[in-house]
């Protein structure tokens, strides 16, 4: 790799030119300053990094040998607790605080709905994820399952389009009933004196007529009427002329749905980024994205055309003058943790440099472009960069990402706390510690999500020495893991995010089943959380019904009063198989499912640098599949093989059945490389190793292995 030096630094040569000439120009800043300053963050606070790395090493030898030695005397929950105070994984709690985050933008203050997250590397994928803050109520319920069934794909079902608009005006008719009869009798709609009417069965109106915020067209004959509910604006198109509208009485074409209000741009876990050439990826898609100019040729069968970012939506305020709604979801940029490093800078003793100081200032200086714009559309409004921090374990880790941005914002010459961070709650030794968390980080923190998918690999990893675990299945109905929701929210409440921040929720991690994600997703809102994550727009849209139906704000202050007992007990419940009487059955299915998810992942990976991929489970059903849902499974087989649940044999004998299956799956992609019948393939390699090496990986991350196999791979393609 061509590489040249740069205040001390060995800078890839690729990466060096993305950052002289397309990140700094415009921002006003001087590049030997922002050499100087990257320079000075990587070898300052390089050490320290690697410290906190080798204290999460220190604290799990001893919790370790905590359990071999308590091992066979039954687990005494008053002594572990102690063992965890003695070594300072649980810390003590210091007095109630509110945080002080100053400004945040409205998709954090105020408004409360879904939060989409896409991987950053597919640019294809990125602008859709930025403009998925609309989408069609119409497409999302005649596209997917979630009427209960699916098109058959052959042509406009016109049954299927009835059953559609009879659902989506069944959801107008909550979200903003009329005074008299139904949405669906609705025979024209028009604005007079500021209001909007309604001709139907008579003649009628919204019963709240605040709900009425705007219309484009003619007064008479609007062509789309937007209407308001909790906060979040729905749009009704009326075209007579349009195919869909020239059957409703009303001429109603469309119901749009304020869908993502938040997008996360991810450099984590759901991309594959091992070099200078993929950070330069990840960093060029997130620069267009803040500079406003990313574009995209999509190709669709024989159509094509380009996607840019969507304009802000603008209308005609019920009394006259304009409304302007934001036509983008609100972009964060979820950056790495704190673990790995990366070649793409070398440190003047020759070390890769640790990828999340890295990303911390790159990431950073590519917002300077929105923070600096005079005109056309604006990310924040408040002049804020909104970072997602991953995978911190405890306050020293999170006071640790402070003082980085804190030396970004210096060097890049930013007010103090113009970047916000989102903390992932995903690591054992956060959530038993939040409260002190959120304090390290209370001029900065702008959300804290439970990150469940991390932190059931961490739980399995943490305990590994007590026993061997339950089935992956029967994780979610735990006591730990609702204390660990229940907590963060009480947490979040407790330390003032409501009204500042978000307190959100984990991911759908079944795309294609929309219908148990509407029956299920409602208890995000319900549980008070402000936003829970999507796989897609489509997911969106739908789960965006769920915060017509709740009011998280009222939602939150209940639970605030409920003040509920800290159950930090229940949070540290281990959550063994002990008792369970596993037949040969379910472990054969066990074996056979995560070694079907890890492959199915691994091979998309590793082969072809794919992060996120929709992988059917042993049941059929399609699982999005990122590094975390790979981390819990490979964590799940190694502690099973540490603890002779089953033996090596009986897990290879099953990951090669699974990659005979996972071949079959893929068989119609023309540059997939089958791991049957030589099994000897880096992709193959991988899955073994995060299997068979998974108990020493750090923390049960699946990073280290996934790297240098999908480094070799590229090695061998040069
Ligand atoms: C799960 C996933 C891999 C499925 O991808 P897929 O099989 O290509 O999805 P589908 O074929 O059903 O849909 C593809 C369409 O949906 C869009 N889409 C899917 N997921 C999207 C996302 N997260 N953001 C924006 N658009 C998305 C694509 O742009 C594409 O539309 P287009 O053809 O107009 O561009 C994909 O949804 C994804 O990567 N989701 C992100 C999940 C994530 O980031 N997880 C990590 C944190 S938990
Ligand atoms: O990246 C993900 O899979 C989502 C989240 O960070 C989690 O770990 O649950
Ligand atoms: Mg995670």
């Amino acid at each position: 790799m061509e590489r040249v030096e740069r205040e001390g630094l060995e800078v890839a040569a690729e990466l060096a030119a993305f950052i002289e000439e397309r990140a700094l120009p415009g921002t006003g800043v001087d590049p030997a300053k922002f050499w100087k300053g990257l320079s000075g963050l990587l070898h300052d606070l390089g050490p320290k990094n690697r410290a906190l790395l080798d204290k999460r090493e220190a604290i799990q030898a001893r919790i370790d040998d905590w359990h071999l030695h308590n091992r066979g005397k039954g687990h005494d929950p008053v002594a572990y607790k102690e063992f965890l105070v003695e070594i300072g994984y649980l810390l003590p709690e210091g007095p109630d605080f509110d945080i002080e985050t100053p400004a945040t933008d409205p998709e954090f203050a105020e408004v409360c709905g879904p939060q989409l997250v896409v991987p950053i590397t597919n640019a294809r994928y990125a602008l859709n994820a930025a403009n998925a803050r609309w989408g069609s109520l119409y497409d999302a319920l005649y596209g997917t399952d979630a009427l209960g069934d699916r098109a058959d794909g052959a042509g406009f079902d016109a049954a299927r389009g009835a059953r559609v608009i009879a659902r989506a005006k069944a959801f107008l008719d909550e979200a903003a009933p009329l005074v008299g009869g139904s949405w669906a009798s609705v025979t024209r709609l028009w604005v007079q004196d500021g209001g909007l009417f309604a001709d139907g069965d008579e003649e009628t109106g919204l019963r709240d007529p605040a709900q009425f915020v705007g219309y484009a067209g003619a007064a008479g004959a609007p062509t789309s009427v937007v209407l308001k509910n909790n906060g979040l604006h729905v749009i009704v198109d009326i075209d007579p002329e349009h195919p869909i509208g020239c059957g409703d009485p009303a001429g109603i074409s469309d119901v749009r749905l304020e869908s993502a209000l938040s997008s996360i741009m991810d450099c984590e876990d759901s991309v594959a980024c091992v070099d200078a050439a993929d950070k330069v990826q990840a960093y060029s898609n997130w620069l267009g994205l803040m500079r406003g100019d990313l574009t995209e040729v999509v190709s669709k069968g024989e159509r094509s055309f380009v996607r840019a970012l969507n304009p802000d939506l603008s209308f005609t305020a019920p009394e006259g003058g304009e409304v302007t709604l934001k036509g983008r979801a609100l972009m964060l940029v979820r950056n790495v943790g704190h673990l790995m490093t990366n070649p793409a800078i070398l440190t003047r003793d020759g070390d890769e440099v640790f990828e999340g100081l890295m990303d911390a200032m790159i990431t950073t200086l590519c917002a300077l472009h929105d923070l600096q714009k005079e005109a056309g559309a604006r990310n924040s409004v408040t002049g804020s960069v909104y970072v997602v921090k991953p995978k911190m374990h405890g306050p020293e880790e999170v006071a640790f990402a402070c003082e980085i941005f804190d030396r970004v914002e210096h060097c890049l010459g930013l007010p103090r706390h113009t970047v916000k961070l989102g903390i992932m709650d995903e690591e054992r030794r956060t959530s038993v510690n939040l409260k002190e968390c959120i304090r390290a980080a209370r001029y900065r923190v702008a959300f804290i999500n439970t990150g469940f998918l991390d932190r059931t690999g961490d739980e399995i990893h943490s305990s590994m020495e007590a026993g061997p675990m339950l089935r992956k299945g029967e994780m979610k109905s735990q006591p730990w893991i609702q204390a660990y929701e229940d907590r963060n929210v009480d947490i979040g409440l407790k330390c003032g995010l409501a009204g500042k921040a978000q307190i959100g929720k984990g991911m759908w991690a079944m795309p294609d089943r929309m219908a148990d994600m509407l029956e299920q997703k409602l208890a995000h809102p319900m549980a008070g959380a402000n936003c829970a994550w999507v796989p897609s727009p489509t997911a969106a849209t739908l789960h965006a019904t769920h915060y017509h139906q709740v009011g998280v704000k009222a939602r939150q202050r209940e639970i605030a009063a409920m003040k509920r007992p800290s159950r930090l007990d229940d949070l540290l419940t281990i959550p063994l198989a002990a008792g369970r009487n596993y037949s040969d059955a379910d472990i054969t299915a066990e074996i056979e499912n995560n070694a079907q998810g890890i492959l199915g992942y691994v091979v998309r990976w590793v082969d072809q640098g794919v992060g996120c991929s929709t992988v059917p489970d042993i049941h059929d059903v399609g699982l999005m599949e990122d590094r975390a849902t790979c981390r819990i499974s490979s964590q799940a087989l190694a502690n099973w093989l540490h603890h002779g649940m089953v033996s090596e044999g009986r897990v290879m004998e099953a990951l090669r059945k699974m990659a005979k299956v996972v071949d079959r799956q893929n068989a119609g992609d023309p540059s997939y490389t089958p791991m049957a019948p030589g099994y000897d393939g880096l992709a193959f390699q991988a899955a073994c190793d995060l299997v068979f090496l998974g108990r020493v990986q750090p923390s049960g991350y699946t990073e280290p292995v996934l790297h240098q196999r999908r480094a070799q791979v590229k090695a061998l393609a040069r």
